[in-house]
């Protein structure tokens, strides 16, 4: 809701200011370049800044008797104006330490005095002054919504800094830039409002006046003027103008503007006669000029001409960003009410979109009945079957702003029929919480009487549509309704040969056996990656969860009557070689880091589990409870959960069987009730659950694991799932 708000305020102020700001930000970067290629640069003169005023003067009255004055300019040159000692008129540059004429005195570059106005003042005098100055203050506004959003996206201050994910271009740079242009815009922004506000009324300084009292002007003791103390602490860089006396006569006095103060100098003495200081608005008036026109050195204005640059990509890139969000307005050709499929997207900046489009495309064109809308817009859906929920996480882990009401919706409108329902969460590795809003969502949904989870909540990381393309052929597995593979980009599935080793399908007792495969090439397969099969050599796909052991493909089936995929596997014999392709699982590979690890399953959620427990070299910790229908099940993986528990890659093995005499009938829940202190400890202490089987098991115990995070660690399951700390696949 905060960044929103931000989001909303930068956003309004960025538009509402975009024309005034594109025409101050291109003068602006015009006008920065005037210090780099004012040609006068080349009459600067070594060390100037250590030159006083007793080493110049002198020289220059040597040389130029009748003087008018002397001007330093802001880039440290020195132009006088007067007659030499033949009485030639001379307004020129001149060098301070030897007097020499270095070149005659040019007016402003034309161009650049039409760009200063145009960039003061667009040549509509005090109105345009006002518009301008008004054009900075929300400027400033601006860079400083913008430094909110920053700070909320980086999760703190200290964290500006750290990497930044690529979203895409536009996104990615606004937010990199800002980083580093932040604060010179806002130095930029504050000296324009503030110098409009200073001059708005009057074009000039306040004039000062030097009360000299000439009766009080001595003639003793005369001094020269390179003796002068006055004039040996006065640095020429501190001067801004210097007025000569008019003639030799006593009454006649130098006036010296420096930049904070002016003062009246006795020509003869030295002594100062008069000084006003000025206020206070005035010096920081001055000091927000030179700051603003980069008058104070080339590098300055070099990353003024930069933050300008900055500023019209900011107004580009941040048109970008607000027109990609827009695009993703929706066109439904049904209405929520009469729709069977309903697709709930939530989505911050609208790439999430295109994903659920895809779908919403490919069920509209077999016909099927569908609505798309954001997740804030969850309502009574009277003829819904199907709900797809596809959302990211942002912020701290939280909903995108579309998907805000979601969850108070949800608990206002029950359905009134029972209805099936996938959430596809989208995120990034790159956060701590990563999809947490999707495995909250999950959570939310599963707690629902009508709702009936179809497939496990699926992650996407940084968009990928490979993993997409696995939930999109879960689901349609599921849901027996075929999606085209065209429907997102999948890579052509090329194939492999697997060649059967072994399998206990003739052994079986329970519909259930061991298959192994071996493949022909190298295999590039990890425990808990799928392998795809293609029973009728056609589009359809069946995904498998693999465990791998002895460096072979091992895959636990339970026959279904009528299963396509099942079946096929089960009529396959030792020495047969078949065409499939390994999908990477990364979400479900044994966790690299953790101190220890629980796997939780039931039936031939097993396998992949017995891969990992006899892979685990490392000996990590780990504890394997799993659910069975009979203890005869547990035959055929005898073998591998004894050699494993001898070489300690598994720890202990808790089992719980549903169809054993009425007495010894447990669920894997009442383990894991059972074992709570466990259970919380570990995740605790880093450890990571790993829960593959039925998606009713995982509903039940994902439920009980929930309790024990609150009542025992004091988090929601969610706070794990988005850790990585729990670990789901399920079917
Ligand atoms: C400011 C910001 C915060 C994010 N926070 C998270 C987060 O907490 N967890 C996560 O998994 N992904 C996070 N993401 C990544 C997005 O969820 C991900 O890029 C998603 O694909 C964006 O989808 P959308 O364009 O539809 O909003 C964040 C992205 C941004 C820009």
């Amino acid at each position: 809701m905060i960044i929103s708000l931000w989001r909303y305020s930068h956003l309004v102020l960025a538009v509402s200011s975009f024309l005034f700001l594109t025409l101050a930000a291109v003068t602006g970067l015009i006008l920065a370049f005037e210090p780099v290629v004012n040609p006068t640069n080349t009459y600067r003169v070594n060390d100037f800044s250590q030159i006083t005023l007793a080493q110049t003067l002198p020289v220059l009255k040597t040389n130029y008797p009748d003087l008018i004055d002397l001007t330093v300019e802001p880039n440290n040159v020195v132009s006088i104006n007067g007659s030499d000692a033949d009485g030639k008129n001379i307004h020129a540059y001149v060098n301070p330490l030897t007097g020499k004429l270095l070149g005659d005195y040019r007016e402003k570059n034309a161009f650049f005095q039409w760009t200063t106005t145009l960039h003061r003042s667009l040549f509509l005098h005090e109105t345009g002054r006002l518009i301008m100055g008004f054009t900075a203050f929300i400027l400033l506004l601006i860079t400083l919504s913008g430094l909110m959003l920053l700070i909320q996206r980086q999760r703190g201050i200290k964290r500006i800094f750290t990497r930044i994910v690529r979203e895409d271009f536009a996104q990615y740079y606004h937010v990199v830039l800002s980083r580093w242009a932040i604060i010179p815009i806002i130095i930029i922004a504050f000296t324009g409002a503030h110098l409009s506000l200073n001059r708005f009324g009057s074009k000039e300084a306040p004039k000062v006046n030097l009360d000299v009292n000439i009766d009080d002007i001595k003639t003793q003791p005369a001094q020269k003027l390179a003796d002068f103390t006055l004039f040996k602490n006065i640095k020429l860089s501190a001067v801004k103008s210097i007025e000569f006396p008019f003639s030799e006569d006593v009454e006649e006095y130098y006036v010296i503007k420096l930049k904070d103060r002016e003062l009246a100098v006795n020509q003869i003495t030295g002594d100062v006669l008069s000084q006003v200081v000025y206020p206070t608005s005035q010096q920081l008036a001055d000091l927000s000029l030179s700051i603003h026109t980069g008058n104070i050195n080339i590098v300055w204005a070099i990353i003024l001409a930069l933050a300008s640059a900055n500023i019209l990509f900011f107004i580009y890139s941040g048109f970008c960003i607000t027109w990609k969000r827009r695009a993703t307005s929706i066109k439904n050709k049904y209405s929520a009410k009469e729709s069977n499929f309903i697709i709930l997207v939530g989505s911050e900046n609208g790439s999430t979109f295109r994903f659920a489009q895809a779908i919403y495309n490919e069920l509209d064109s077999q016909g099927k009945t569908v609505f798309m809308g954001n997740m804030n817009h969850y309502a009574l859906f009277p003829k819904a079957e199907q709900l797809l929920v596809i959302t990211s996480t942002y912020g701290l882990g939280e909903a995108p702003s579309n998907a805000q009401k979601f969850k108070s919706l949800l608990e206002q409108y029950p359905q009134n029929q029972s209805v099936q329902f996938s959430v596809v969460g989208f995120g990034s590795h790159a956060y701590p919480d990563f999809c947490k809003f999707a495995f909250e969502v999950n959570h939310w949904l599963l707690h629902q009487q009508w709702a009936k989870p179809l497939v496990d909540v699926h992650t996407i990381n940084d968009k990928s549509e490979q993993e997409f393309s696995i939930w999109a052929e879960a689901w349609s597995q599921q849901a027996g309704i075929p999606l085209s593979p065209k429907m997102v980009k999948v890579e052509p599935a090329s194939l492999e040969a697997f060649e059967v080793m072994n399998t206990t399908s003739e052994k079986s007792v329970d519909d259930t056996f061991l298959i192994r495969f071996e493949a022909k090439r190298k295999l590039r397969a990890k425990s808990g990656d799928l392998l795809a099969i293609y029973p009728a050599n056609d589009h359809r796909e069946r995904l498998y969860s693999v465990g791998i052991c002895e460096k072979q493909i091992q895959l636990s089936v339970r026959l279904h009557p009528e299963g396509l995929g099942s079946g096929f596997l089960h009529r396959l014999k030792a020495g047969e070689t078949i065409q499939a392709r390994v999908i990477q699982n990364k979400h479900f590979h044994f966790p690299k880091k953790a101190t220890s690890v629980v796997m939780i399953c039931n039936g031939t959620g097993i396998a992949p589990f017995l891969g990992m427990i006899s892979q685990n070299k490392r000996k990590v910790p780990c504890y394997l409870y799993g659910g069975f229908r009979q203890q005869i099940s547990l035959e055929k993986y005898a073998p591998i959960l004894e050699s494993s528990l001898e070489n300690k890659g598994l720890i202990q093995f808790h089992t719980a069987f549903s169809r054993e005499t009425a007495l010894n009938k447990q669920y894997i829940g009442e383990l894991i009730a059972r074992d709570r202190d466990f259970i919380a400890q570990t995740l605790a202490s880093k450890g990571v659950i790993m829960l593959c089987g039925s998606l009713s098991m995982q509903k039940g115990v994902i439920e009980i694991i929930d309790k024990i995070c609150q009542s025992q660690l004091g988090n929601d399951v969610s706070f794990y799932q988005s850790r990585s700390q729990i670990l789901m696949d399920c079917y």
